[in-house]
Parts: C-alpha cells; sequence; structure tokens
C-alpha cells in the first residue's frame, strides 16, 4: 500500500492547501499559454480520516514512545504520515510493527524501522482503522482481512486507539457495515465453519469472502482465509457473547470483533472537527479550528 500522497495524488500533503501545478522552466525557444491553475478540491471523506489520524497521533504518540504498532486500512497512511511530521530525530530511536503487508510497506517507504511482535510483544501505543466502531467502544475489523495481527497488535498495545471517519461512528455495529463480521479460518476447516455459523451460530447468510482479480477466495497474510458471517441486531447490541461463540468453533483463528480495547476512537467530521470517544463513555468534540489538521 502507497503513502497517502500516492493513493490520492489529488490530495497535498498539508491539509487546506491547494494543488498547485508544478512550474517547469522553459527553454528559451519555447512559449506558454496562460491557463487558470486548477484547484482540485480535497476529498471530503479523505480529509475526514486525515483529520481523525492527525488528532490521534498528535494525542497519543509521545516523543517517549519507541515502539509502535501501525495498523491496516485507508486512514492508517495519514497516521503514519503525521508520524513522519514529527520529525527524523524523534523518529531515529523508534520501531515501528506492523499489522500486515499494507503497514509493512508504509513503514518502510516512509523510512522508518521495522520491527516484528515476535520482538517486541509489549507495543507503548497502536493506531489502527476500523470497519465500525459503537458508542462502548466495540469494532468490527478485517475488512481487509488484516484482524487476527491486528489483534495481536492491539493486546499487545499499552494504549490502543481506533482512527476512522464519521461513517463509521455508529451506535450499534452492523449499521453501514453490512458484509458482516469478518472471521478468519484455517482453509481445510471453512466448508464446517459455515455450517456452524449457519446452522449453530444463526448467520444463515455467512459466506465464504472470495477474492477480486484472482480466482478463489481472499488468502489472508497469514495463509488463512475469511468468512464474512452478518448477525442481528440482538447480537450486536453487547457482542462480546457471539464473538467468544465463534471464536468457540474449531477452525476459526480469529474474530474480527475487538470487543472494548481501544481506549479511544477519532472520528474526522464532514465539518472539519473531530470527535472523540473515550472508553470511559466520555464523549469530546473537537472543533475544526482547534483540530491538528486544521492549525496547520
Ligand atoms: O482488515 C482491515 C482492517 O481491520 C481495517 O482497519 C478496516 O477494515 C478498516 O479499513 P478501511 O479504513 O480501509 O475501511
Amino acid at each position: 500500500m502507497p503513502l497517502p500522497s500516492q493513493v490520492h495524488p489529488d490530495i497535498p500533503t498539508t491539509p487546506n492547501v491547494p494543488l498547485i501545478k508544478p512550474v517547469v522552466a522553459l527553454g528559451p525557444t519555447e512559449s506558454v499559454i496562460a491557463t487558470a491553475t486548477p484547484v482540485i478540491p480535497i476529498d471530503p471523506i479523505e480529509q475526514s480520516k486525515r483529520l481523525a489520524a492527525y488528532q490521534a497521533v498528535d494525542h497519543h504518540v509521545k516523543p517517549e514512545h519507541r515502539i509502535i504498532g501501525i495498523g491496516s486500512g485507508s486512514t492508517v497512511p495519514y497516521v503514519v504520515e503525521r508520524i513522519v511530521q514529527q520529525g527524523a530525530a524523534v523518529n531515529k530511536g523508534r520501531v515501528f510493527i506492523p499489522t500486515g503487508f499494507q503497514s509493512k510497506q508504509l513503514i518502510v517507504e516512509a523510512g522508518l524501522s521495522l520491527g516484528d511482535v515476535d520482538q517486541y510483544p509489549t507495543i507503548d501505543v497502536t493506531l489502527d482503522g476500523a470497519d465500525e466502531v459503537d458508542h462502548a467502544l466495540n469494532c468490527v475489523k478485517g475488512g481487509g482481512a488484516c484482524h487476527l495481527r491486528e489483534k495481536v497488535l492491539a493486546e499487545a498495545a499499552q494504549t490502543f486507539i481506533l482512527v476512522a471517519d464519521h461513517r463509521k461512528n455508529v451506535e450499534y455495529l452492523g449499521t453501514n457495515f453490512a458484509s458482516g463480521v469478518p472471521i478468519e479460518v484455517v482453509p481445510f476447516a471453512y466448508a464446517k465453519v459455515l455450517q456452524n455459523l449457519h446452522h449453530i451460530l444463526g448467520s444463515p447468510k455467512a459466506t465464504l469472502r472470495m477474492a477480486i482479480k484472482k480466482a478463489g477466495p481472499v488468502v489472508t497474510d497469514n495463509g488463512n482465509f475469511v468468512i464474512d458471517a452478518p448477525f442481528g441486531r440482538e447480537h450486536m447490541i453487547d457482542p462480546y457473547v457471539i464473538m467468544a461463540q465463534i471464536k468457540m468453533l474449531t477452525g476459526v483463528v480469529e474474530v474480527g470483533l475487538f470487543c472494548k480495547m481501544a481506549k479511544a476512537a477519532y472520528f474526522g467530521n464532514a465539518d472539519g472537527s473531530v470527535t472523540v470517544r473515550w472508553q470511559d463513555g466520555k464523549v469530546e468534540q473537537i472543533a475544526a479550528g482547534q483540530t491538528a489538521a486544521g492549525s496547520n
């Protein structure tokens, strides 16, 4: 996964600054026809992600932090972008632990030092994206099939922080992210796990996740398959029970339900503000002019 400026070439690296065409020196025989420089608007959802990521990094990635977990998903490139902005001096002594191929690439391409959780089973802070987060800070993860490693890094972290845009901020899981709970399974067990999900745990629409540009199923960074299992609201009001039941099925490696693991969740809003939900239920609104990205 490339850095944010490569993912979205129309997005300037400094928020609120329009993209200017590069100036190219002309040769002596060349002339130029004056045209208005196009100002390409920043995608509002991308701006929301960046707001959340910047604010979370500014609050939780402190100079004394040495071991930092980097999660997966579309908001995480902005986390890395902000960490790089903290400067080479502070980043020199740090080690960054990825949750998968995407974050490993982000770390390497940003020139940061790479480590792994088997070397560093205690992490100062992990920042990660989410598919949805409820008001009790339960969340669905695994839309990108990274949730096994993500959960290990979340557990290893002294502080686990979620970052996302406002669409992920929901009262109940399954509100917008309807494809279901991602479940990583050992390949040879997938049919039995599916049968158990359909007939025992009450998810008749559970399906094996298929790849888009490859014939066959999605294969995770760990060589496993993923099942997506939708559950009704009655299970999602307090998802811990269904999470534990799914995890008990033989062949299941990890469930993409993270129950009350995060200390805080940062959501970038369309109006440029950031909503912060804390573990203790407190909700903080950071006004547009007060956000880290807004003040840049
Ligand atoms: O497996 C992927 C991770 O759990 C992601 O953090 C999650 O899917 C959110 O990704 P995105 O920000 O791309 O929606």
